[in-house]
């Protein structure tokens, strides 16, 4: 079973496709950390004339070595990064083999990003989109650095989130919108338990529908 998790920053996506792989037994990828890393590598030549290639370069050259220093990878300052690059289309289609072997791999895995209904996996079993507002997201993105021990200024974060997700959702080379077949699971008033209670209710109802012969979206 592929189970394809969809959503803005800090809308608890990786969050619900941990819980999803753990409840199924399935491997997951948040495929968020690629697009880290190769911002990570090409930090110090942001906006050079250079930073294209660069950027082409490092996703070309990733390897698992780079998904290793999670700290780094999910500073705010990086998913900043990430989104830069992701603009990139070599970037992407360098990045896309990894993702798709990962999700057919056999017996299926869980994988969370922006693309991952539309164009990693489009043939995904199930599909979840996952919405929170902005100012929940931002709450629940604040609440993470502190634990950290990162100071927070709040307005800035949420004006960094929204800009990201302009640049994610008007990016060209991009696929960050519901897909058609996707579910929507809009977790603004959910705690994290109660999220993934309906996100396993969504993934059972489809499963159990295709296994009648049904469609469920
Ligand atoms: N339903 C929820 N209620 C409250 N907090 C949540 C909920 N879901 C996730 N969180 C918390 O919000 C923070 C962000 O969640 P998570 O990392 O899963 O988001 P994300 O969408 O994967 O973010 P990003 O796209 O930036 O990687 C985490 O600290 C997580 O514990
Ligand atoms: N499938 C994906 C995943 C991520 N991106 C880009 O990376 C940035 C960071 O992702 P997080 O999930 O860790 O927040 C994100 O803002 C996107 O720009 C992507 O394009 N496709």
């Amino acid at each position: 079973m592929i189970i394809a998790v969809d959503g803005p920053a800090a809308s608890g996506k990786g969050t619900l496709a941990a819980g999803l792989a753990q409840h199924y037994g399935l491997p997951h990828l948040d495929t968020g950390l690629l697009y880290r890393a190769v911002g990570l590598a090409v930090a110090d030549g942001v906006d050079t004339p250079g930073f294209e290639a660069a950027a082409i370069a490092a996703a070309r050259a990733l390897d698992a070595e780079h998904l290793e220093d999670l700290a780094s990878l999910t500073s705010a300052d990086t998913g900043v990064l990430a989104s830069k690059v992701a603009v990139i289309a070599e970037v992407r289609s360098a990045l896309f083999d990894f993702q798709r072997n990962f999700a057919t791999q056999p017996g299926g895995a869980v994988l969370d990003g922006r693309d991952i209904g539309t164009k990693i996996c489009p043939d995904a079993d199930v599909k979840l989109f996952i919405q929170a507002d902005s100012k929940a997201r931002m709450e629940r993105r604040a609440r993470q650095l502190e634990a950290r021990g990162v100071e927070v200024d709040r307005y800035a974060l949420f004006h960094q989130i929204e800009e990201r997700d302009a640049r994610d959702m008007l990016n060209p080379n991009g696929g960050f919108y519901q897909a058609a077949d996707a579910h929507l699971l809009d977790t603004t008033q959910l705690g994290i338990e109660a999220a993934l209670r309906a996100a396993i209710a969504i993934v059972d109802r489809t499963m159990a529908l295709k296994a009648g012969g049904q469609t469920s979206s």
